[in-house]
């Protein structure tokens, strides 16, 4: 089964990231994928949350929803939208960080809200306070698709290896990492942790990212790092998009996934460690 990893590079105006999105989506359906996977905030990349409130919806006005749930209907593919932000009912006014998965009949199969939030100080001038503009989400989700069983996480999630292993144990063949990584962090760190999760679950990781410069408000600019990658179960990365916006394709075949859990059987080991002394 042919997946592709869309990269983007979405501005603050979902209108304008739309038609983009969905050529490539289309583009990656002409050339054979019958999953499609698009990263974190596909709909809008912004450094300011005034701007934020101006042009995101709630998830029954989206436009993005609606839009990209007929085009999976039209090309008959499954379609990951790695995230939407929108609008909640939170009394803080915080939005969503909200992955899709849409099934070929163009309904939502399953969703997803990102449940670890990015509150670092990657450096004394770069800090982010995710949890100050989104709401966590509370429940991890494993999906069934057709072709197997899905596991969905957002970005900032990779570095929380209890949440892959519990949904690799219940059943996930695929674990899903749409992403908008830091440059610096993305540089020292995305690459392995997506193939320790990998190795770890014996799992595909599929991780489509947003690249380059952003739309910059007031001097704030977001930066992001690019490098959408697919890994597979034993760890080998099958493709890195580098930093430009395009697709990526991988085949996928769900007995490496079992072939990898046989020669390490670590996944399903449940050691009893007592407790440190
Ligand atoms: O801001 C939005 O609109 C959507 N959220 C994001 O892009 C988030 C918070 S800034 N990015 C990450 O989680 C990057 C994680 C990362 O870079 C790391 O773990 O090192």
């Amino acid at each position: 089964m042919r997946a592709a990893l869309v990269q983007l590079n979405s501005s603050d105006d979902p209108a304008e990231n739309l038609p983009t999105t969905q050529a490539f989506i289309a583009s990656a359906a002409e050339n054979g994928a019958r999953f499609i996977l698009t990263p974190e905030v596909t709909n809008c990349v912004s450094a300011s949350r005034t701007r934020q409130s101006q042009v995101l919806q709630t998830e029954q006005a989206d436009i993005t929803l609606a839009a990209l749930r007929q085009q999976a209907a039209d090309l008959n593919i499954w379609l990951l939208i790695g995230s939407l932000a929108l609008k909640t009912d939170d009394p803080d006014g915080r939005f969503a960080n909200r992955s899709f998965l849409i099934g070929p009949d163009g309904a939502v199969a399953a969703w997803y809200d990102k449940i670890h939030m990015f509150d670092v100080q990657v450096s004394a001038k770069e800090t982010y306070r995710e949890s100050a503009g989104y709401r966590p989400g509370t429940r991890s989700v494993l999906a069934q698709a057709e072709f197997g069983k899905v596991g969905l996480t957002v970005c900032y999630d990779v570095r929380f290896p209890h949440l892959y292993r519990q949904l690799a144990q219940a059943g996930a063949q695929i674990l899903t990492v749409p992403s908008a990584f830091s440059p610096v962090t993305g540089a020292a760190h995305w690459g392995v942790l997506l193939r320790a999760r990998a190795i770890e679950t014996g799992c595909y990781i599929l991780a489509p990212a947003q690249t380059g410069a952003h739309h910059a408000v007031r001097g704030k600019q977001r930066k992001t790092y690019g490098h959408s990658m697919a890994i597979g179960p034993w760890g080998d990365v099958l493709a890195d998009a580098g930093t430009e916006p395009g697709v990526i394709y991988i085949d996928l075949d769900l007995s490496e996934v079992s072939q990898a859990r046989q020669r390490i059987p670590s996944l399903f080991a449940t050691p009893d460690y007592g407790n440190p002394k």
